[in-house]
């Protein structure tokens, strides 16, 4: 039986997924056996929240095929889903509120907040909105964590500037809680330790070493796609059927939002083309 002390988590992945590839999968599986092994953790179910066209990334191509891709790839997932509701948004949705958007999901499926004082759930989440240290949401023993999953390029790029607020930082680290993949090229245990916030929310932050080191990146992906270049085996099948059938990833597609800001800057800083 499990123990009293054994905490449900869903891991939730934002991201491009453009395309999906077999790496963004490894994250899941990675990220569960290690929080498994502590001891602490039970995985009970992973989200990929593939981000809205709004986002304006270059060569980001449209959200219907991407979601398609992530369902492809999921198929065979007991366990990993994905969900459209960030890519169905009119505009690009701060990760903070995605976060916030599936874990009011979670809290309103475990209160059944169908038989519950609905006025009441509100103002206590309020009360303990603005007090982050030490603390979280999770106030019932057997509450389900919601934690983001990301790679440790995602992490960094907290540090750069107009990227994301800090509020939303501390939301995600001092509420929620981070699983981190390491990557090549970056050292998430120095950046921690360099950033005086991630410092404070340590204990919430889970760094999980891939050993069996794979760059796949999406952006490789799609250089070798442009070039005809096969890339069976970096990606499920059925989503290098999917990209075949449907012609996607060219020289043309590549760039799309070229010339356009990407939407957190255009937000903090107001600006709109480059
Ligand atoms: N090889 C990898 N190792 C660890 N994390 C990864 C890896 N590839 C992707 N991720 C993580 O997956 C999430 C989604 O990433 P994203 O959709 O940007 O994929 P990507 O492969 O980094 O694509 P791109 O090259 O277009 O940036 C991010 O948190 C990213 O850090
Ligand atoms: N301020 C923010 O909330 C913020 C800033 C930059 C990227 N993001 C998210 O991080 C993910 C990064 O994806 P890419 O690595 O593909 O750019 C996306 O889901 C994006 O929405 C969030
Ligand atoms: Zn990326």
């Amino acid at each position: 039986m499990e123990g009293q002390d054994v905490t449900k988590v869903v891991l939730l992945a934002c991201g491009s997924f453009n395309p999906i590839t077999n790496m963004h999968l490894r994250m899941f599986e990675l990220a569960r056996d290690h929080l498994e092994d502590t001891g602490q953790y039970r995985v009970v179910k992973g989200i990929i929240s593939p981000v809205g066209d709004g986002y304006k990334k270059k060569g980001l191509i449209e959200a219907c095929h991407r979601l398609a891709m992530v369902r492809l790839a999921t198929e065979d997932s007991d366990w990993i889903t994905v969900d459209a509701w960030e890519t169905l948004q009119p505009e690009w949705v701060e990760t903070a509120k995605v976060v916030r958007h599936h874990f009011d999901e979670i809290f309103t499926v475990e209160e059944n907040i169908d038989d519950v004082d609905t006025v009441k759930y509100p103002k206590k989440r309020r009360i303990e909105e603005n007090n982050f240290e030490g603390s979280s949401v999770y106030k019932r023993r057997d509450a389900t964590q919601l934690m983001l999953l990301c790679g440790a390029d995602v992490l960094e790029s907290f540090g750069i500037p107009n990227l994301w607020k800090q509020e939303d930082i501390d939301e995600i680290v001092g509420r929620y809680g981070l699983v981190c993949i390491t990557r090549s090229g970056n050292d998430p245990h120095k950046f921690i330790h360099q950033s005086d916030t991630l410092w404070k929310y340590r204990k919430n932050i889970h760094v999980v070493p891939e050993w069996v080191t794979n760059e796949i990146s999406a952006t490789q992906v799609r250089r070798a796609l442009r070039r005809g270049r096969s890339v069976r085996y970096l990606l499920p099948d059925r989503v290098v059927h999917y990209i075949q059938e449907n012609g996607l990833y060219s020289a043309e597609s590549e760039q799309k939002n070229a010339d356009v800001v990407l939407a957190p800057f255009q937000r903090y800083t107001g600006a709109s083309s480059s």
